[in-house]
């Protein structure tokens, strides 16, 4: 048995990007949330442009679907530059990176998503490129191979990862300003509920924005899509009439609880609880246990799961918190973890 990830998975597909396209805030004063980053970013422009020289290179930092392409398209609108887009799997050989470098014009944005996915020697010649301006053309091979230096025009790069600790130190360091995006909160999230409901001409009432906040897992990629789903059930089903009860109805019927569990996050739950007594267990065993690879075990539910604290990741595996044994509406045993004085 495999789960149907789509609804709350913070991927998305190529014609999910196409809508969220249109949702996209084009300005910093529109972006919401994050205001720790915005700040941050608005001094690096802005003092970018009273210099009229290009900002520092910018690394963004955080889980997919939190906004990292959506600042990158603002920092190029904001410094009015054109802006690149790449990512890290398509930069395999140096040569794909050079082409792109050696074609960019002064003051132009680089935006390379998934940048600790980029192939080493790519890797390596972006060190150069971010530094000096400059790259290294390799002509011809073995011991005759020789290179042609070539400088490329100051722009500035934006990087995007939602692994910054797998990146190398020496690429690290070249960013001159790291934004770290975190989850958002409910209010924030309602936010954007408002403003996508807005654009899709959607009538969205305070109480339901807050009932679809609440289960989308702290990511506006998520908010939007739960989004569009309550729609599809109040055109059908409610009159076209979005409240509170029907985008409660909605998400039960797309299996979303309350606090954004699907059915897989439900499952590792229950085996955990009911087949394991509460862990520890290891990862492939809880994942078996719910017929699931591992790693979407381990990159898809868990994450949440331990940011909500209905699990927690020990040196001997898996256990469930108190809290996991009290959502799925069971006692907790006395020394369940985070159970009582702590010890
Ligand atoms: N702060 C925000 N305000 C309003 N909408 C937002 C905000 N952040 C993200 N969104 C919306 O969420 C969707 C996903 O954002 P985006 O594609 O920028 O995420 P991402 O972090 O780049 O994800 P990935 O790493 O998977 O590409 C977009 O439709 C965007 O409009």
């Amino acid at each position: 048995m495999t789960f149907e990830r789509e609804l709350v998975s913070p991927d998305a597909d190529g014609e999910e990007r196409q809508i969220e396209a249109a949702l996209r805030p084009k300005r910093l004063a529109e972006f919401i949330g994050q205001a720790r980053v915005r700040e941050q970013l608005s001094l690096v422009l802005e003092s970018a442009l009273r210099r009229q020289r290009p900002p520092d290179h910018v690394l963004m930092n955080g889980s997919p679907g939190l906004g990292k392409t959506t600042l990158a398209m603002i920092i190029a609108a904001e410094l009015s530059a054109p802006l690149r887009i790449t990512s890290g799997p398509a930069l395999e050989r140096a040569g794909d990176l050079a082409a792109i470098l050696s074609t960019l014009g002064e003051g132009e944005v680089l935006f390379i998503d998934e940048i600790h996915r980029m192939a080493r020697p790519a890797e390596e010649m972006l060190y150069m490129a971010m530094e000096d301006f400059r790259v290294d053309i390799v002509v011809g091979k073995g011991p005759g191979a020789t290179a042609i230096p070539l400088d490329i025009a100051p722009f500035t790069l934006v990087g995007a990862t939602t692994r910054a600790g797998l990146l190398p130190a020496p690429l690290r360091d070249r960013f001159g300003f790291t934004a770290h995006m975190d989850f958002y909160e409910t209010g924030e999230l309602e936010q954007v509920l408002r403003r996508s409901a807005a654009l899709l001409a959607v009538e969205l009432p305070d109480d339901a924005a807050n009932e679809i906040a609440r289960r989308s897992r702290g990511t506006p990629r998520i908010a939007n899509r739960l989004l569009r789903r309550v729609r599809d059930y109040a055109d059908v089903r409610a009159g076209g009439v979005v409240d509170r009860a029907v985008a409660a109805r909605a998400l039960e019927l797309y299996e979303v609880d309350g606090e954004g569990l699907d059915r897989l996050d439900r499952a590792v739950l229950g085996a955990l609880l009911r087949k394991f007594g509460g862990g520890p267990v290891g990862l492939s065993t809880l994942a078996v246990s719910v017929g699931e690879e591992p790693e979407t075990v381990e990159v898809v539910a868990e994450p949440f799961l331990v940011r909500q604290g209905l699990i927690a990741r020990t040196p001997r595996g898996r256990v469930a918190t108190a809290a996991a044994w009290t959502h799925l509406g069971m006692t907790p045993p006395p020394d369940a973890f985070g159970a009582g004085p702590s010890t």
